[in-house]
């Protein structure tokens, strides 16, 4: 008998997204099944973090659905994990790593605390997930980025997330720091079964782990698999202008976008992020 694909828990129908008068995208299909990891690629100013927005609930769509679990998205859902783009914790900030975790303990109960002692546990239980039980105490202001990133995800995790949505989590992270945090996000998803929405400027770092590629440019967007997108004909097309994408050693580099910063796979070899 066959069996029926399980039901996506997002789904965007053709959703458009206008921002200060300016259509962002538009006529977007996007279903994300449990389990999967799309990573969401574009140009700077293309609408990926705005994407994350609105499924968060915080920017209405101009035209067509967006469902999380069978509900319109809306502010405050649950069952959203969030790891947003930020930079590295302030110099003297006073919290601990098992306090940045705890944030997101807490920050599930709606006003009901856990007895301190099922929250202590809660709270290693998620550091013991994200590999970050050795410096749970430690001032996140003392731990690499890397390390911050894990505190992090394990503060996302903490609400048993659906989905986790992350923008750029490897921004600012050396190239080792940045495959073991797509690693764990990898795990955790096989693990939990909870899909991924991860906007990334670099496809490289998740090469190997995403499931499918969602590419938005000048409006338009393309979605499949990093071999069904990643082609010099289809990003010629959508950014109806010649890109070549060139796949050397293993990795993807792309490369005529009019957008300039936005060249894959250069900036690592220098060890550098671009903006
Ligand atoms: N609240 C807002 N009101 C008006 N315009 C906005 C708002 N938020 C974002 N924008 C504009 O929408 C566009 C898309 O922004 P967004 O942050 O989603 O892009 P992005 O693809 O994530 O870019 P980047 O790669 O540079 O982070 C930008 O031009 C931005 O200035």
């Amino acid at each position: 008998m066959p069996t029926s694909a399980p039901a996506p828990i997002l789904s965007l129908r053709d959703a458009e997204l206008t921002l200060g008068g300016r259509v962002l995208w538009s006529g977007l299909d996007l279903d994300v099944a449990p389990g999967e990891f799309v990573a969401v690629l574009g140009a700077n100013g293309s609408g990926k973090t705005s994407l994350l927005k609105v499924v968060l609930g915080q920017h209405p769509l101009s035209a067509g659905t967006a469902t999380f679990l069978g509900e319109p998205v809306h502010h405050g859902g649950r069952r959203i994990g969030y790891v947003p783009q930020q930079r590295l914790a302030d110099e003297g900030t006073p919290l601990r790593g098992r306090d940045l975790v705890g944030l997101g303990v807490d920050g599930h109960r709606w006003g009901v605390a856990l007895p301190t002692r099922a929250r202590r546990e809660k709270i290693d239980a998620l550091l013991a997930a994200v590999g970050a039980e050795h410096y749970g105490n430690a001032p996140i202001a003392s731990l690499s980025g890397g390390e911050q990133q894990r505190l992090r995800i394990g503060q996302a995790l903490a609400g048993d997330p659906a989905l986790l949505l992350c923008d750029e989590p490897l921004l600012s992270l050396d190239l080792r720091a940045q495959g073991v945090v797509s690693r764990l996000i990898d795990d955790n998803r096989r693990a939990r079964g909870f899909g991924v929405l991860f906007v990334t400027h670099d496809i490289n770092p998740v090469l190997e782990v995403v499931d499918r590629v969602l590419y938005l440019a000048g409006r338009r967007f393309r979605i499949g698999t990093p071999d069904e997108v990643l082609r010099s004909e289809v990003l010629s097309d959508l950014y109806q202008s010649p890109v070549d994408v060139i796949r050397a050693r293993g990795r993807v580099v792309i490369v005529g976008t009019p957008d300039q910063s936005h060249v894959h796979g250069h900036d690592h070899d220098h060890g550098a992020d671009l903006p």
